[in-house]
């Protein structure tokens, strides 16, 4: 049965002169046009697509008109649009030549006045919801125009597979610093973002960008014959399709297939560092200007996020990645300023939260004024080097939960949150400017239906728990993107503490991982729908940095000076120390080389074991504590020089020794000057007062380590990110403590170091330990 559309139908009434059809035999001019124009307004019912087919036509007519008609060349100059490739622009010349012909030539003299008119004419003719939902008047809404074949499965050139194919455009009418380019990262929209000033971004916010990341096929997916179904193009289009059953040899059943488009689309054989350096790079340099930001993966059980947040030793992760940048860029601007790392990792496990540096009761989320949520007690580390930041890393990683399920052999069962806290001062003129930063790392656990997984009850429990959260974040981003007063954070504990990432001020990248099989079909188009739903959500805008000025009286300001310049000498001398360790390691590694048999150091076989290889080779994780010091076993035997070695390593350790414990006591010793000054500054007393303003030697060294005991704690602009739990739990770099997680004895007593930290028991894969201190039933 002949199925008449709306097109049709008017057209058979008659109300619309306009149809396609008719519009060649039409004479083109201006008479014509003006004639026309009213019935093309006045008929509320013509499809958007009938509309734009005829001012195609006609703009195609009136260009040919104009052509020959124009007089001078520069008034024609000042009135062309260039003509643009995409449907938007020949909409928009289409709207400009109608408006044109209604008003007459008087408008030829506003040479900005088409452009008006086609604005004017896209926004009325744009669907609802593509209007501009900006109350800004400088933002111009670009309406897409309808596609002919929109809406239809039709076959895909690239892939062979059928798919509703749907224009790029960015959800929301994203302001040009949110806009992506694939090389460069997302620098310039960051960079854009604090340009446009107070003005603009405050009122406009900016999205969250969304990438995807296609894994590789299994070989467990390969050996049950899997297919793929996703297709991804361009490095942003992401095709998927539901493949038809092998039994359906007449191909009867219906192929279901989507189509995507985000801010990029890796495909399998992305590398991690092109990941890191499009969605991630950029958040590292907000932080240092004291923007806070935060990446999660999202995504099914075994699609990738553990791989993509932290890697293997080989390919290193987004995590990692990111903390080597971070502490490079430091490096290379610590001649103007001091900078404090600091670092938290937390788990969300069956709805509780769990420090993953300093294991113990569970910790309870308390809103606080400045920081947003957090976890009280929650342990902060001072880091001074990237290694320390992975031996941490390492030690949170071996206190994850994770348990294999059918579907990955190292599921993480939790959601794990690593926090970076940077700060930063320096003086600028008489005054001290600190600019603190926070990003936060985010590897969730898997989305998955209970089938896939596994039906015993703790892996069901988990299962729940972690859906229960998804399920809590989808409705989040659900009432953000609708605009909503309300939005349930409160649901459940990650939520509450995404609340900052979602909602607050914060540049926020979501990488949504995908598996190509066709077995997940439902999961792979489940993901997708949520990453494409998040696109829509904007967050406040982040325009300046976390920046705190503090204008000091002049003897206030050689005393920040001081305490400036000694926090700087206190980081150079640090960072002495671990290079002298590495140095040590390195030697030591070089003293075990020769000790490993000949066969071993010939064959790079993955079934030899080195003390870095593992039962399953290809899963060796960065987080392997025994990598970091790893020996190199190609160097052959050679006593003579095991000897040498070996002398070379104890006078060595004896150098470490003696300037440890040089270091140890001078920075002791500034520490303890630079609170008693802190303090001093902090006191309203006024023979305080007085005694600042006499030199500061630092003969007077001794003195204010007397003042700065009597005086008390340590208050430091870093309270702002510490946790809120009385200040004698907190733990510094000098804390002493037999419960510490990595404790060893310097100059005879116990004493928190991550830098030379117990090596703890090995993992065997990127998140598979078998010691787990935590077995659940
Ligand atoms: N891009 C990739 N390249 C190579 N291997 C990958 C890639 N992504 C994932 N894998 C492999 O796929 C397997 C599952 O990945 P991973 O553990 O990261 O999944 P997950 O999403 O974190 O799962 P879960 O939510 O259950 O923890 C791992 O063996 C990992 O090495």
């Amino acid at each position: 049965m002949p199925v008449a559309t709306r097109s049709q139908a008017s057209a058979t009434r008659g109300d619309r002169p306009w149809s396609s059809s008719a519009a060649p035999r039409a004479a083109p001019g201006h008479d014509g046009g003006a004639a026309r124009r009213p019935s093309l307004l006045a008929n509320a019912h013509h499809g958007l697509k009938d509309k734009l087919r005829e001012l195609n036509l006609f703009y195609e007519q009136h260009k040919q008109q104009l052509a020959s008609s124009q007089s001078g060349a520069a008034l024609r100059r000042s009135r062309s649009i260039p003509p643009s490739r995409t449907g938007e622009g020949r909409y928009e010349n289409g709207g400009r030549n109608a408006e044109e012909e209604e008003e007459g030539t008087n408008r030829h003299r506003d040479a900005f006045a088409p452009v008006r008119e086609a604005a004017v004419l896209r926004e009325n003719m744009a669907p609802p919801e593509a209007r501009a939902p900006s109350k800004n008047d400088n933002v111009v809404v670009f309406s897409r125009p309808a596609e002919p074949q929109e809406k239809e499965n039709v076959p895909h050139a690239a892939n062979g597979m059928s798919c509703p194919v749907k224009k790029a455009m960015p959800a929301l009418p994203a302001p040009a610093s949110r806009k992506l380019s694939l090389g460069g990262g997302i620098g310039g929209k960051l960079k854009a973002v604090a340009e446009i000033g107070a003005g603009n971004a405050e009122t406009m916010g900016s999205r969250i960008l969304v990438f995807v990341r296609l894994r590789p096929m299994s070989r467990k997916e390969k050996e049950a014959g899997s297919k793929s179904c996703v297709k991804i193009v361009n490095k942003k289009d992401v095709y998927i399709t539901e493949l038809t059953s092998e039994n359906d040899y007449l191909g009867l059943k219906r192929v279901r297939g989507r189509h995507f488009c985000f801010d990029a689309s890796f495909p399998d054989s992305t590398m991690q560092s092109e990941v890191y350096s499009t969605s991630t790079a950029d958040l590292v340099e907000g932080v240092l200007q004291g923007r806070n930001g935060t990446v999660f993966c999202y995504g099914a059980t075994g699609a990738g996020k553990t791989y993509t947040m932290l890697g293997t030793m080989e390919n290193p992760g987004v995590m990692v990645l990111a903390i080597k940048d971070l502490f490079l860029k430091v490096r290379q601007r610590s001649h103007d300023g001091s900078h404090s790392i600091q670092l938290s990792y937390l788990e969300v496990y069956n709805e509780t939260v769990r420090d993953l540096l300093s294991p113990g009761r569970p910790l309870l989320l308390r809103e606080d004024k400045q920081q947003g949520t957090v976890a009280a007690g929650l342990t902060q580390y001072r880091a001074y080097s990237t290694d320390e930041v992975m031996k941490l890393l390492q030690q949170g990683n071996q206190n994850r939960t994770t348990e294999p399920t059918r579907v990955n052999e190292t599921s993480s069962r939790s959601h794990a949150i690593l926090q970076v806290v940077v700060e930063y001062r320096y003086m600028d003129g008489a005054s001290v400017v600190t600019r603190v930063g926070k990003l936060s790392l985010i590897d969730l656990a898997g989305s998955e239906r209970a089938l896939a997984t596994d039906q015993r009850s703790q892996r069901s429990l988990e299962g729940a728990n972690i859906n229960r959260s998804l399920l809590a974040l989808s409705s989040c981003i659900n009432a953000l993107v609708e605009g909503k007063k309300h939005v349930p954070y409160r649901n459940s504990k990650l939520t509450q503490l995404l609340k900052d990432s979602l909602g607050g001020s914060c540049n926020t990248v979501m990488i949504a991982n995908i598996s190509p099989s066709n077995l997940s079909f439902g999961e792979t188009q489940n993901t997708l729908h949520w990453a494409d739903r998040a696109k829509e959500i904007k967050t406040k805008a982040v325009t300046a940095g976390n920046e705190e000025i503090f204008r000091a009286s002049d003897s206030d300001n050689e005393q920040a000076k001081l305490v400036l310049e000694l926090q700087k000498e206190n980081s150079e001398l640090r960072q002495q120390v671990v290079k002298q360790q590495q140095k040590l390691l390195s030697v030591q590694a070089q003293s075990l080389a020769p000790n490993t048999t000949p066969q071993q150091s010939a064959a790079p076989s993955p079934h030899v074991t080195t003390p870095c290889s593992t039962q399953r080779r290809a899963k060796r994780s960065i987080l392997d504590g025994s990598c970091f010091s790893t020996p190199n076993p190609k160097r052959p035997a050679d006593n003579a020089q095991v000897r040498d070695l070996q002398r070379k390593v104890k006078s060595l350790e004896a150098e470490i020794e003696k300037m440890k414990k040089e270091h140890y006591l001078q920075l002791k010793q500034k520490d303890e000057f630079i609170r008693g000054l802190i303090n001093r500054k902090n006191s309203n007393d006024p023979e305080e007062a007085t005694s600042e303003r006499r030199m500061i030697t630092r003969a007077s060294i001794r003195k204010a380590h007397k003042d700065a005991a009597a005086a008390g704690e340590l208050k430091s602009p870093s309270h702002r990110f510490t946790s809120p739990t009385p200040t004698a739990k907190k733990r510094t770099f000098w804390d002493f403590g037999g419960d510490s997680p990595s404790v060893l004895a310097v100059n005879g007593r116990k004493t928190r170091s991550h830098v030379a930290a117990e090596t703890p028991p090995r993992a065997p894969s990127m998140l598979l330990q078998p010691g787990f201190s935590r077995q659940r039933a």
